[in-house]
């Protein structure tokens, strides 16, 4: 039976990678409750969904097919926030605007992608960003650099598209050689092409009331952008993020906290976090470990945003591997009212707001509203 319920989080390949302390699945929800099937014609204007405490009340929404079958409920089943549709149709929508600005002023928006080493995910990720690129219209420059290049050399390519009129972004993708100094180089972006909003400027600003930084972090940034595209209300909510890196955890927490969010980080070395996780309305997770967060450190009725990435053994699929999140998905499921998949939720979001940071970046640059 215990297999059957931890099928998944606690397969042997999971297991090889975590030092999993084993919880009993968290099974609170014995009130009458609702199994949601929903299918998203989504809009970009009005909030997909109710807030979500109050979507048992509104589970007829205009703007929602849910499916509904109400019964004593000792699994309930979370909303999917479907990040790969909400991806798609903001796409098109950049791909409108960026036809408009085209016809109007003749520019196209530019990125340049700097590739350092052969790191197999990472040429995978930059050539999913050039075929992103494609499909709404912006131009991308690439350029790939061995794993043995200077740092001269990388500041050089740097320095280049930051004189290239024809280019509004600049993305280095991380992570660099371990030779290099990261800092050194993502200060040398121009922070009116720092896409990624790596530059500690406009970390610096994001940090600041009442400033305004120039680009906000692409994966905070979609994350933000899936509560808000599903009307879960931020403000006033109490906000655990999981992790403190640069690039997600502590942007996250910053994003969150200018929507009005009470924010908690949770970090390595952070005394009892499952009592802290357990007290959040809005989880988001971005440690990289597999399956760590688990249904019993969840509140019931949760949201959770999983940003984890994380590759396990898995023999039966062609690559040899599959994706799953920091997030243990068939327990929180249970639990929680909404949940992203992995993958198919933040990592399409991602590039999503890469191509929207690129759009405002040309529209800024030549005056275009
Ligand atoms: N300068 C820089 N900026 C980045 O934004 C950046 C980076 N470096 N280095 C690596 C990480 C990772 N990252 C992802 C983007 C999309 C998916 C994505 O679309 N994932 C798909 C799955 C893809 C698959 O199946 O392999 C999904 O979650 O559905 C994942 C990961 C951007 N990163």
């Amino acid at each position: 039976m215990a297999s059957m319920i931890f099928s998944d989080c606690s397969s042997s390949a999971t297991a090889r990678l975590l030092p999993l302390r084993c919880h009993k699945l968290h099974r609170s929800c014995s009130v009458l409750s609702f199994c949601r099937r929903v299918s998203l014609p989504l809009t970009s204007t009005r909030p997909l969904l109710p807030s979500l405490s109050s979507l048992q009340a509104h589970v007829s929404s205009t703007f929602v097919s849910v499916s509904v079958t109400a019964k004593m409920a000792t699994e309930s089943s979370a909303i999917v926030i479907d990040g790969k549709s909400v991806a798609k149709q903001i796409r098109e929508e950049i791909a409108v605007e960026i036809a408009r600005m085209r016809e109007a002023t003749g520019i196209v928006p530019g990125l340049a992608v700097i590739l350092v080493g052969d790191r197999k995910d990472s040429a995978t990720y930059v050539r999913n960003k050039k075929k992103a690129c494609d499909g709404v219209g912006i131009n991308s420059f690439e350029v790939n650099l061995p794993g043995d290049t200077t740092e001269q050399e990388v500041l050089n390519s740097i320095t280049k598209f930051n004189e290239d009129p024809s280019v509004h972004g600049i993305l280095v993708q991380l992570p660099l050689p371990k030779h290099m100094n990261e800092e050194k180089i993502l200060n040398a972006v121009g922070i009116e092409k720092d896409v990624d909003g790596f530059h500690p400027l406009n970390i610096g600003r994001l940090a600041m009331r009442g400033r305004e930084p120039l680009f906000v972090p692409c994966t905070p940034k979609g994350c933000i952008e899936l509560l808000h595209r599903y009307g879960i209300q931020i403000k006033g909510k109490k906000a655990v993020v999981i992790g403190r890196s640069n690039i997600v955890g502590m942007p996250a927490a910053l994003l969150l906290q200018r929507e009005d969010a009470t924010v908690t980080i949770v970090h390595s070395r952070t005394n009892n976090p499952e009592d802290i996780i357990r007290d959040a309305d809005i989880i988001i997770s971005a440690v990289g470990q597999a399956n760590m967060v688990r249904g019993s450190w969840i509140k019931p009725g949760a949201v959770i945003i999983d940003v984890g990435i994380n590759p396990v053994e898995d023999p039966e699929s062609p690559r040899g591997y599959r994706l799953v999140g920091d997030v243990c998905y068939e327990e929180v499921v249970k639990v929680a009212s909404a949940v992203t998949p992995v993958p198919g939720g933040v990592g399409p979001m991602t590039i999503a707001m890469l191509l929207s940071n690129t759009l405002s970046s040309a529209k800024r640059m030549h005056n275009f509203n």
